[in-house]
C-alpha cells in the first residue's frame, strides 16, 4: 500500500501487515464458518445512502443525542476486548479517539486497560459493557466501578453465554490476554482462551 492509509479497509490491511497472526485473526476473526461476520459486511453493502441535493450544505451537522449525551455523530465505539493487543497504549489511546471525535467510547469488561486508567484519559463520554455474570456480586461490583469512575450508561450484552468456536484462535492456540478489570476479584490466571472466564469464572448461561 503506498502511503497513508484513507479508509478502513486499508487500515485493516496495515493491521495485518503488523500484528503477529494470533492477534490480527483475534481481532478479524469469527466463529465457525465466519457466515455471520461476512454478513455483518454484506448487510453494509446493501444499504444506500441517498443523497438530497440542491440543499444547503453550508453547515453540515451530524450531531445527536444518546441518552441525553451529545455526540458530534450518532457513533458509539462497540465495545472490544484487549486493545492493547493492537497497541500498547490499548483503551486509553481508542477512548482519546473518541474524545477528539466527541463520540462515545464504549469499554469492554474484557478491556486491557483499566476502567480507572481510561477513565482517567480522558473526557469521552463512556459507556461501559458487561455481561450478567453467575456471580452476581461480580456485576455489581463492575457496574458500580463504572459509575464511580465517570461512565454514564452500561451496555448489556446478552448473546454470549457461550463463547462461539473461533476455529482460527484453536489454530493458533490463542492465549487469553489478563483480564485486568478483574485482578482481585476472580482467577485472572493468562489460561488458554477457551477455558477461562467462559466456564468457571461467570458467564450466566440460558440454561
Ligand atoms: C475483536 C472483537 C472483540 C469484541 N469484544 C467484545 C466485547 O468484549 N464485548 C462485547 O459486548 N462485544 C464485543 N465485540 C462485538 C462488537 O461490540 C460488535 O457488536 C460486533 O463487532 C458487531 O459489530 P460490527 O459488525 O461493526 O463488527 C467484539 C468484536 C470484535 C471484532
Amino acid at each position: 500500500m503506498a502511503g497513508e492509509p484513507v479508509n478502513v479497509n486499508e487500515f485493516q490491511e496495515l493491521a495485518r501487515k503488523v500484528l503477529p497472526k494470533m492477534y490480527y485473526d483475534f481481532f478479524a476473526g469469527g466463529a465457525e464458518d465466519e457466515y455471520t461476520l461476512k454478513e455483518n459486511i454484506e448487510a453494509f453493502h446493501r444499504i444506500t445512502i441517498q443523497p438530497r441535493i440542491l440543499v444547503d450544505v453550508s453547515r453540515i451537522d451530524m450531531s445527536t443525542v444518546i441518552l441525553g449525551h451529545k455526540t458530534s455523530a450518532p457513533i458509539i465505539l462497540a465495545p472490544s476486548a484487549a486493545h492493547q493487543l493492537a497497541h500498547p497504549e490499548g483503551e486509553v489511546a481508542t477512548a482519546g479517539g473518541a474524545a477528539a471525535c466527541n463520540v462515545i467510547m464504549g469499554l469492554s469488561f474484557m478491556s486491557t486497560c483499566t476502567v480507572e486508567e481510561v477513565a482517567s484519559s480522558c473526557n469521552a463520554v463512556r459507556f461501559f459493557q458487561i455481561y450478567v455474570f453467575k456471580r452476581r456480586d461480580v456485576t455489581e461490583f463492575m457496574v458500580r466501578r463504572a459509575e464511580s469512575n465517570g461512565f454514564r450508561a452500561i451496555i448489556l450484552t446478552a448473546d454470549t453465554p457461550r463463547l462461539g468456536r473461533r476455529e482460527a484462535d484453536i489454530k493458533n492456540k490463542m492465549i487469553s490476554f489478563r483480564l485486568r478489570n478483574f485482578e482481585g476479584l476472580i482467577s485472572t490466571d493468562v489460561v488458554s482462551w477457551y477455558q477461562p472466564l467462559w466456564g468457571s469464572a461467570c458467564r450466566e448461561g440460558h440454561g
